[in-house]
């Protein structure tokens, strides 16, 4: 009818969900292991004023990897990520020059770069934006990458080709060639933006972190599975996860994968119920 008022669903700005992502995952506090507002967990070289210069060094690539997404959408997807991975390494040189050479974000710039550049794809091609069409877009963006990024090259130059070579992890790149199955599964059936602390333990739970096995190798990344496992079944409260911080911090542990997973767990998450089913359906 006429007079009715055209209700226009909110159009989702993923770009605008990665940087508040960012900021969620900054400001959690307490973060076992992790840089938080009360402490810098098990790192030396970082500290909250730095990820702030990092999060403000990095979000303005979000929109330009998004409108990326845009510009090539009619491209092949075999040539997305060859199109794609030129800019996120210029966002990871700005963010270097942002931490004078400390490694921040270079997981969150990989993870939510792809989220970036698969909604501007799929805006640009009229799909739907929600958690599973750029779960799978995400992935079929990356289809081949641990085969020809891992498999098939003996360079260990990181703790990803390292850690593939010697214990057939796949990090960073595996994730995002799942279309980041661990927040999907793990995560996303339970999502609640006001229960953060929960969603983080879920991805300690099981997300096998190339930071904690670099720092403290497999027995360190069981031993934290196991911990969060623990306190996800048993009952947690403030004080348990101020207990494990101090733990992880005198083991030098920290599970950097997660909170950039915790940060695609945010995206994914706001996204998840978008665009709402038309009514009696979905
Ligand atoms: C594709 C790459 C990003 C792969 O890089 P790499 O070969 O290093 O592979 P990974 O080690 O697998 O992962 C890199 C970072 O990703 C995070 N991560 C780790 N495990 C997982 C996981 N299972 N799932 C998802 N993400 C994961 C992690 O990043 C976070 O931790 C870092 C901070 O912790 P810290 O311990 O301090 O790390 P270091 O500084 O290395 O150790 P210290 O020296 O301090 O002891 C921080 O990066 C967080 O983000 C892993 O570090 C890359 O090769 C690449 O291609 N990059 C270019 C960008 C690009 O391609 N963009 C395209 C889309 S825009
Ligand atoms: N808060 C944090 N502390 C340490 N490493 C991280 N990587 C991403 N977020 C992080």
């Amino acid at each position: 009818m006429a007079g009715l008022l055209a209700i226009k669903p909110r159009v989702i700005n993923v770009a605008a969900l990665a940087e508040e992502a960012l900021w969620q995952e900054l400001e959690l506090t307490p973060k076992p292991g992790l840089v938080d507002k009360s402490n810098n967990g098990s790192h030396r070289d970082m500290d909250h004023a730095l990820f702030v210069r990092s999060i403000q060094a990095i979000s303005p690539w979000f929109s330009r990897f998004e409108e990326a997404g845009r510009t090539f959408s009619r491209r092949a997807k075999s040539e997305q990520l060859s199109l794609l991975r030129p800019m996120g390494i210029a966002c990871e040189q700005a963010m270097l020059r942002a931490t004078h050479g400390v490694n921040t974000h270079k997981g969150g710039v990989f993870a939510l770069g792809l989220l970036c550049f698969a909604a501007g794809r799929l805006a640009e091609n009229g799909e739907q934006i929600n958690a599973l069409s750029l779960s799978s877009q995400v992935s079929g963006l990356c289809q081949g990458m641990v085969q020809r990024e891992l498999a098939s090259r003996t360079s260990m130059a990181t703790a990803g080709e390292r850690q593939f070579h010697q214990f057939g992890l796949t990090g960073a790149r595996g994730e995002a060639e799942s279309g980041f199955a661990t927040v999907m599964r793990y995560v996303l059936p339970y999502w609640n933006p006001r229960a953060m602390h929960e969603m983080l333990l879920r991805l300690m739970a099981v997300n096998p972190d190339s930071n904690l096995v670099s720092r403290g190798g497999i027995v360190g990344l069981r031993d934290v599975q196991m911990y969060a496992q623990q306190l996800l079944s048993r009952g947690w409260e403030y004080d348990d996860l101020v207990r494990m911080d101090k733990q992880l911090i005198e083991r030098n542990l920290s599970p950097g994968g997660s909170a950039d997973l915790l940060s695609v767990a945010w995206v994914l998450g706001e996204c998840k119920h978008y665009p709402l089913p038309p009514k009696g359906r979905g």
